[in-house]
């Protein structure tokens, strides 16, 4: 089984830039910075770095984040991360990947904006020369900035539209910072054409799900486990063809549900629900889209089939325009066939 999965040609389309850092680079980036890591070994740093024990809620889990953005700080340590993050995906087959992050972040210590996008937009056509691997990048608004912020990053982002930028997110902590806050910049968003995913309903708030779709625009919905709750975001879900990018290890470590029993993620596709599986994080989330899927075999029963069911979905689930997606397809159907 193992083996058939990982030859399984793959997407992704919920991968955190920040969150996907290869821990022995951020090691050896924070010893450059002048970081005190001198009492840390590698090892440790692994242990601090990733997820491997307690985590209680979605906000020690974000804790995580600050390692990583300490080495990211500059243009060459972002394209290098973004060549390494596509390098480590190209082995496990995947085919085609879609990366998100949050450009400001990137800006602490004097980068630009078109610098920091740059960067990561480098490493990618990098990779694809060299890993033959497909990718776009997702811009990420956090929810615990002003609207303002999100405004001026769908303004500066726009020149870099259908150049390896595809769409706009917003993540962060959920709690206390409702979707409506945004709803400005995401209407501008949807004006100049940028397609919208949301970060809703990862930690119990259903009726975030609802107002991602209707007053942000959003076609896919990232996590959206909390419709389970309500029979009517559901419905409304089904009826729009939203895609869930369904991260299930994220959401068993953030305590999104309590252990796998409780994972919607059969309801949903039985309700005929558009359900893609994806990682978030590799490094935080210690994890792999071979991973994912095979807890979804040992855990909850998945087949092979109902496997590449998740990846077909994808496929159509992926924001790449509708040429290059038939092109995808076909790569995908292609590999499928000798599986
Ligand atoms: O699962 C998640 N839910 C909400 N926010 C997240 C998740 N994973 C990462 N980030 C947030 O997104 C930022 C940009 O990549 C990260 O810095 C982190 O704060
Ligand atoms: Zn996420």
């Amino acid at each position: 089984m193992k083996d058939i999965l990982k030859k399984l040609p793959k997407i992704e389309l919920h991968c955190h830039l920040d969150g996907s850092v290869r821990p022995e680079t951020m090691y050896e980036l924070l010893l450059e910075e002048g970081e005190d890591m001198e009492d840390i070994s590698l090892e440790q740093f692994e242990k601090m770095a990733k997820v491997v024990d307690e985590c209680n809620s979605l906000v020690e889990y974000l804790e995580r984040f600050s390692y990583p953005l300490k080495v990211m700080q500059r243009k060459e340590n972002i394209e290098r991360i973004t060549y390494e993050l596509l390098e480590d995906l190209s082995k496990q087959n995947v085919k085609y990947v879609e990366i998100r992050f949050a450009p400001f972040l990137f800006m602490e210590k004097g980068l630009s904006f078109d610098e920091s996008v740059e960067s990561v937009l480098k490493g990618m056509e990098r990779a694809k020369g060299d890993f033959n691997i497909l990718s776009n990048a997702i811009l990420v608004c956090m929810r615990h900035e002003s609207v303002e912020k999100s405004i001026e990053l769908v303004e500066k982002g726009e020149k870099f539209l259908g150049k390896g930028v595809v769409a706009v997110d917003l993540a962060g902590a959920e709690e206390g910072f409702p979707p409506e806050n945004h709803k400005e910049a995401f209407d501008l968003a949807y004006k100049k054409g940028y397609n919208i995913t949301v970060h809703a309903g990862e930690t119990g708030r259903y009726e975030n799900i609802t107002k991602s779709i209707e007053l942000l625009h959003a076609e896919r919905i990232g996590h959206g486990i909390a419709a389970i709750k309500s029979p009517e975001v559901m419905e409304l879900i089904k009826n729009k063809n939203i895609f869930l990018e369904m991260c299930p290890i994220s959401n068993l470590q953030t305590k999104a549900v309590e252990s796998l029993d409780e994972y919607p993620i059969k309801e949903f596709l039985d309700n005929d629900i558009l359900v893609t599986v994806n990682t978030d994080n590799t490094t935080v989330s210690n994890t792999s889209l071979d991973k994912e899927y095979e807890l979804l075999i040992d855990g909850l029963g998945f087949s092979i089939e109902d496997i590449i069911k998740l990846i077909k979905n994808s496929i159509e689930a992926t924001f790449l325009p509708k040429e290059e997606k038939a092109h995808l397809k076909r790569i995908i159907e292609n590999e499928l066939k000798n599986i």
